[in-house]
């Protein structure tokens, strides 16, 4: 039952809510069809629970910015908040432990040149062993999955950790199954009947798996605090978890920190900092191996800016408006985490003028506004020209939020965009990027999960001459 002046929706079922309006594959699609029906505000029950889905630039800043924190809240009780304990800060709920972890890691990655290289020199550091890697098979044809997962993992590894794992390291494979794994599993269907009927939860059903994964990286994640705590300085950080330990050691007893929280908490920002980037980094390159003419352009843009020049800096990004233009049209159509992370509303609210009770769950649908028709010059199809203006020059749209807004805005935004400009440009002007012969055509179509994936796919390298 809808409560009083509730955005409407689709008829509920006893105990499965809409289980049976949403497809596990591709709810985007369905939820598109419920906007037509039912406006940009409408609800979805997930079981017994209602949920209210926002769509559309209008009402996504009302909800997040100008109402940011009624709407600031995470659901506390989903399959994700089970499978994570409760721990680190994604999926911690509005408060003071949220608020004063949220600010730590701001500072602490701010502060990052931690120690003496700067975070631009670590991401070039990781791009050499992509790069190494990409040489192996100049000339043939190879898969950029692996690559680009190892790549973002070890970039958010260094900063968090301190260390790097070789590509062939048995660990960096385990964790980034684990990762990768769960991604799916959050929003597939197992969650969902998770989520929808709590009767089952204790049952050893496929879900399982995700309990397992995640305790899997939580006793890696122990055993490299374990070694932090050994080898430590005091004063000296090397990385986040050092800083965080240098908290620990100064914390007042009503501090929020604790070494349990740090393991999920660094866990949190390595799940997080990996399967996006890594995402988008492999849905660019297959929009620019099937869109020669725009790798093209955007590899004459490099070679002029950057003439004379050793590597590339993210100042450099000021001098490349198309380069800028291709990765934010890249970063839209990828829509990489399609339903952000839910929210929940912190107290009895309204929202377009529907009323929405305190402890609501709020799902974002991305798309909406990352596509949306009035907002952008061409949203169905990939363009960088979304992206400029009649003189050539970089403009960023207002629906332009791959990273969301208001008060839980991705906070690693800064770090995502300087690996996406470094990475992409240092490759592009290195590697001409085609699609083989023999492959078909590139299929688009992403795999539906917490994040979209693009399906695999191979792309053949070869050396540019100009360089
Ligand atoms: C292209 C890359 C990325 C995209 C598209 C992305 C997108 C997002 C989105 C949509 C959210 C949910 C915001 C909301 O709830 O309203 C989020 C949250 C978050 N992201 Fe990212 N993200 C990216 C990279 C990163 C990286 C590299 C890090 C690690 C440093 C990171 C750390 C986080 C954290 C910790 C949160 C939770 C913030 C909070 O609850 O206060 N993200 N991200």
């Amino acid at each position: 039952q809808r409560p009083k002046n509730f955005p409407p929706g689709p008829p509920t079922l006893p105990v499965l809510g809409n289980l049976l309006h949403l497809s596990t594959d591709d709810p985007l699609k369905d939820f598109e069809r419920l906007r037509k029906s039912y406006g940009n505000v409408f609800s979805v029950f997930i079981g017994p629970q209602p949920a209210v889905v926002i769509n559309g630039l209008k009402a996504m800043k009302e909800a997040l910015v100008n109402k940011g924190s009624d709407f600031a809240g995470r659901p506390q009780d989903l399959f994700i908040n089970h499978v994570t304990q409760q721990l680190g800060v994604v999926l911690e709920n509005y408060g003071t432990t949220w608020r004063e972890h949220r600010r730590f890691a701001l500072m602490t990655l701010r502060n990052f040149g931690l120690g003496k290289t700067s975070m631009e020199d670590r991401i070039h550091e990781e791009i050499q062993q992509t790069i190494k890697t990409l040489e192996k098979s100049i000339g043939s044809t190879l898969s950029p999955q692996v690559i680009f997962h190892n790549a973002a993992s070890n970039i958010i590894c260094q900063v968090l950790y301190g260390k790097r794992f070789e590509y062939n390291d048995e660990m960096i494979k385990v964790i980034i199954k684990c990762f990768t794994d769960n991604a799916k599993m959050t929003n597939g269907p197992w969650a969902m009947i998770y989520d929808s009927l709590p009767i089952l939860r204790k049952l050893p059903l496929p879900f399982r798996k995700a309990f397992k994964n995640y305790e899997t990286c939580k006793n890696i994640a122990f055993d490299l605090l374990k070694e932090h705590k050994e080898t430590k300085v005091p004063g000296e950080p090397r990385d986040f978890v050092d800083c965080y330990l240098d908290e620990l050691e100064k914390k007042s007893a009503d501090s929020s920190f604790s070494e349990e929280r740090l393991a999920g908490y660094s866990l949190d920002l390595y799940f997080a900092g990996t399967d996006t980037t890594s995402n988008t980094l492999l849905t660019g390159f297959l929009y620019l191996v099937g869109h020669p003419h725009i790798q093209e352009r955007c590899q004459q843009e490099i070679d002029l800016v950057l003439e004379g020049k050793d590597q590339v800096s993210f100042e450099d990004r000021n001098n490349m408006p198309y380069m800028q233009a291709v990765i934010h049209e890249v970063q839209r159509i990828a829509n990489i985490v399609p339903f952000s992370v839910f929210h929940a509303t912190m107290k009895d609210t309204e929202l377009m003028e529907y009323s929405i009770p305190k402890g609501t769950m709020v799902i974002q649908n991305m798309k909406s506004v990352l596509t949306e028709e009035g907002q952008w010059k061409f949203p169905h199809e990939f363009n960088p020209e979304n992206f400029l203006n009649e003189k050539g020059e970089f403009v960023k749209p207002e629906a332009f939020m791959p990273f969301s807004a208001g008060p839980r805005v991705c906070l690693g935004e800064g770090l995502a965009r300087m690996e996406l400009f470094l990475t992409m440009v240092t490759l592009l002007r290195k590697f001409k990027f085609t699609w083989p012969e023999d492959a078909g055509e590139p299929d688009y179509t992403p795999i539906f999960g917490l994040t979209l994936t693009p399906k695999p796919y191979r792309m053949k390298v070869q050396l540019r001459s100009k360089q």
